[in-house]
């Protein structure tokens, strides 16, 4: 863990000399006038910071230490700030408390206690900053197989958990590419069906000449080159889930077929007489618009009535928030780590060029390109041209200044993510802001960070950062932390 930065605002050089070596647990920022308390709080995100109230050019009086109160508090919404202020005082320590000090220290100070201020003030600090991250974690989705920080999507997974525990047939609505087998899947083995089999069905990709005997299975002799008997998927689902996908493609003779088992949950092979009871879940989709097929006569009305006990829409890559960079993130590494590449995630082209594509085939393509991209990239890092993606166009920027605004600001969070990995404390420092500045702009723009990063980002914090001016009253120390 880096240590907390503690900064310390006072004009007095002895007394400087002094704090300088008081917190061996921090890392001790110095500023000794408002000016440098502003700029080095504003570099260095400070975690508590000790503020003398006679500061130039007031040093006998307090206007210029409440000034730099307020400015701190502007800076660094959130930091406690301990004062100090000579004896018989009392009154400016009350009024520095009433105007958002976190505690006060007479002077001359006694080190012991204004240590144990400062760590109280540091594990408040901790603390805030702990809850805050757990709020802004991304919630994780309840289906292991979906990755997504999205609301509308994780009302979607946990609207098939929740359907995953009773056997009401489910109709999964989407583009193609969405997710809806993974769901499908999820609905079968989240639930109590869940040791039975799986078996699915694709009817678009089936000739409608097998499609019969690939659902319902034949009977030997049953047509020319039946030459043994075979089991249907209805029947290979039995006990379990049956998956129809592209149901929109069924044939009008299979689907009064399909209502029949439907009705009945019983089947009876191409050829054969006896009728075989089942017990099947169906779990059906479609990137058709079913009630429009149904209404002008292409999709029999009564089938999606039995098909649609629930109707769960799925929604487009595209509508889903940071979800793309999100996701693309989330193959990088799986893929990289499949082929044993050494890459060094997305440039920043390939990130403007993620967000700004439209994914028409949704997560399939997606994962598709960072695939090819993580195989062929020649460079430390994977490119948009590695992607096969153009270059993100600036000309579909909106014209409304607010509007646009807010557009480049969530481009360039997704950009400064997916450039730091996700990290949290990286991409705060390209964007110039600070971490909790940062989550609560991911909030705002339903962003995420990596998930598991915002560890990391925390112990990365410290470490590579290089915080220096002099001017800025930035000493070194033998122990090699900043003073
Ligand atoms: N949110 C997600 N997180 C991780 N992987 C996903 C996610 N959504 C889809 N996938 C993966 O993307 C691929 C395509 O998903 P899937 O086959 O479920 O889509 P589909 O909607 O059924 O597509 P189609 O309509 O073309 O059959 C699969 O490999 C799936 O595991």
């Amino acid at each position: 863990m880096s240590k907390p930065t503690l900064l310390i605002v006072e004009d007095d050089p002895g007394l400087l000399a002094q704090y300088r070596w008081a917190f061996p647990g921090c890392r001790v920022v110095l500023a000794s006038d408002r000016r440098q308390a502003e700029v080095v709080a504003r570099r260095e995100h400070p975690s508590a910071a000790l503020l003398d109230l006679g500061l130039p050019p007031d040093p006998e009086g307090v206007s210029e230490g409440f000034a730099t109160l307020d400015a701190l508090r502007r800076t660094c919404p959130g930091l406690p700030v301990v004062v100090a202020s000579g004896r018989d005082e009392r009154a400016n320590m009350l009024r520095a408390i009433a105007a958002g000090a976190y505690d006060f220290c007479e002077k001359p100070v006694d080190l012991d206690v204004l240590r144990t201020v400062v760590d109280r003030a540091l594990r408040l600090r901790a603390l805030e900053e702990e809850n805050r991250q757990l709020a802004a974690a991304p919630r994780p989705s309840p289906i292991s197989a979906i990755i997504t920080a999205d609301d509308n999507m994780l009302r979607v997974c946990r609207t098939v958990e929740r359907l995953a525990g009773v056997s009401v047939p489910v109709l999964l609505l989407g583009e193609s590419g969405t997710g809806k087998e993974a769901l499908a899947r999820a609905l079968h083995e989240l639930g109590p069906r869940a040791k039975r089999p799986f078996a699915a069905l694709n009817c678009a990709a089936i000739p409608e000449a097998l499609l019969e005997s690939e659902l319902f299975g034949h009977e030997r002799g049953a047509f020319t080159g039946a030459v043994r008997q075979v089991t249907g998927k209805i029947e290979a689902a039995n006990g379990g889930t049956l998956f129809l996908d592209e149901v929109g493609d069924l044939p009008m003779s299979l689907q009064a077929k399909l209502l029949r088992f439907l009705q009945d949950q019983v089947v009876e092979r191409v050829g054969g007489r006896t009728q075989l009871r089942v017990d099947v879940r169906v779990v059906s989709a479609t990137n058709q618009p079913l009630e429009t097929l149904a209404a002008n006569g292409g999709f029999r009305g009564d089938l999606l009535y039995r098909l649609n006990g629930v109707t769960v829409r799925i929604p487009p890559l595209r509508e889903r928030g940071g979800d793309a960079l999100l996701l693309a993130r989330w193959f990088f590494a799986r893929h990289a780590q499949e082929f044993d590449r050494r890459l060094r995630g997305f440039d920043a082209s390939a990130a403007d060029a993620i967000a700004a594509h439209a994914w028409p085939g949704n997560v399939r393509e997606l994962e598709n390109r960072v695939r090819r991209a993580v195989l062929m990239s020649e460079g430390p890092q994977v490119s948009a041209a590695d992607l096969e993606l153009e270059p993100a166009a600036p000309s579909d920027q909106p014209l409304d200044l607010r509007t646009a605004r807010a557009a480049a600001e969530r481009a360039a969070i997704a950009r400064a993510l997916a450039l730091s990995d996700g990290g949290v404390a990286a991409a705060a420092r390209l964007l110039g802001i600070s971490r909790p500045t940062l989550y609560g702009l991911l909030d705002e723009h339903g962003l995420t960070a990596r998930p598991g990063a915002r560890g990391a980002a925390q112990g990365a914090d410290g470490a590579g950062e290089a915080a220096t001016p002099e001017s800025a009253g930035i000493h070194d120390n033998p122990s090699g932390d900043l003073v």
